[in-house]
């Protein structure tokens, strides 16, 4: 079992066992199941999940969509897209579906709020967030304002959602470019737990923009503010907490160093060696 293995089993106990139970708090809850029952969770508030230099944030407990994980990230930041179709017909991904609007997009939510173009406080010249952070990682690397938002409180209204992991803090310190990510709210089984799809997602997002920019990959923080398990997922967390992990599996994420540009990564520029997750399929349904 690795590290990020044993983070998953601390964090889903500590909220089995400490977690606030929302169905007994008498308020009503936003998320509902498809058929429209309310979806009460158990929730921590305010974890912190730390992994150190070296340590890829993937389980074996489960098997990780991880390549789904890596084509919403350029999808978000390479593509800066909110177009959901856009994800379907070039990435087959097809989770963000029920999130749509008429249009077929999130509205003012993630990428579009990547797209957005705004003056450098810099540089003073027109640019977009991820074209800022790189620039500014390059040329100005002790710059303590290297931020990347995906929520605009003026735009908020026009979300399909407002982004969960919606923002990022970057610090060069010596050879090594180190992140923490920001998430309001996470869906432990689903998304947000140690080694599933966001952390993994943006630790990949680490690693390209250290190639990018010629740093090595640093540590990467990954702060969670409501942290729940939804009460209808608790008996399959409780199996996953039972599998017995392949100890050969020692998951090593390989990207083509031949890159230099980030507009020109795409998902074969990845390769995942030695992960062999637990393949046991779960039904999991997803509160909307
Ligand atoms: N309640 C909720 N949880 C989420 O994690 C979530 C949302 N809503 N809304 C927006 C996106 C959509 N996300 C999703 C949606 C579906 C899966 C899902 O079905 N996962 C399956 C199969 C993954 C696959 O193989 O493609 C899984 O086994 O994890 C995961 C994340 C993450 N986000
Ligand atoms: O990347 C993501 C996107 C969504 N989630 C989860 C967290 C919550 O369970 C729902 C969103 O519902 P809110 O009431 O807006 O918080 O989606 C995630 O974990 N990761």
């Amino acid at each position: 079992m690795n590290k990020t293995d044993k983070k998953y089993i601390e964090i889903a106990k500590n909220i089995l066992e400490n977690g606030y139970d929302e169905e007994k708090l008498n308020h009503e809850v936003r998320a509902v199941w498809e058929d429209g029952e309310s979806a009460y969770t158990k929730f921590l508030p305010q974890e912190i999940v730390r992994y150190e230099k070296g340590e890829v944030p993937l389980i074996s407990l489960r098997k990780i969509a991880w390549k789904s994980a890596i084509k919403e990230i350029l999808w978000i930041y390479q593509d800066r897209s909110n177009d959901v179709n856009l994800l379907k017909e070039k990435y087959k991904v097809n989770y963000w579906d029920s999130w749509k609007n008429d249009e077929g997009n999130l509205g003012t939510a993630y990428g579009y709020q990547i797209n957005k173009k705004f003056k450098s406080p810099e540089t003073g010249n027109m640019t977009n967030q991820i074209e800022r952070l790189i620039d500014q990682i390059k040329n100005n690397p002790l710059n303590r304002r290297l931020i990347m938002n995906l929520i605009d409180v003026d735009d908020m209204a026009d979300m399909t959602l407002i982004p969960c992991a919606f923002l990022t803090m970057w610090t060069v310190s010596g050879d090594y470019l180190n992140l923490t990510l920001i998430q309001r709210s996470g869906d432990f089984l689903a998304a947000a737990a140690p080694g599933g799809i966001n952390a993994f997602q943006y630790y990949v997002l680490l690693r390209m923009i250290a190639q990018v920019t010629g740093y090595k990959a640093g540590d990467f923080v990954h702060f969670i503010q409501n942290y729940h398990i939804y009460k209808k997922h608790i008996p399959i967390v409780k199996k996953i907490m039972e599998v017995k992990v392949d100890e050969k599996s020692r998951p090593r994420l390989e990207i083509n160093p031949d890159i230099k540009d980030f507009k020109d990564f795409t998902i074969d520029d990845f390769k995942l060696l030695d992960y062999y997750p637990d393949k046991t399929k779960y039904d999991i349904d997803i509160a909307l």
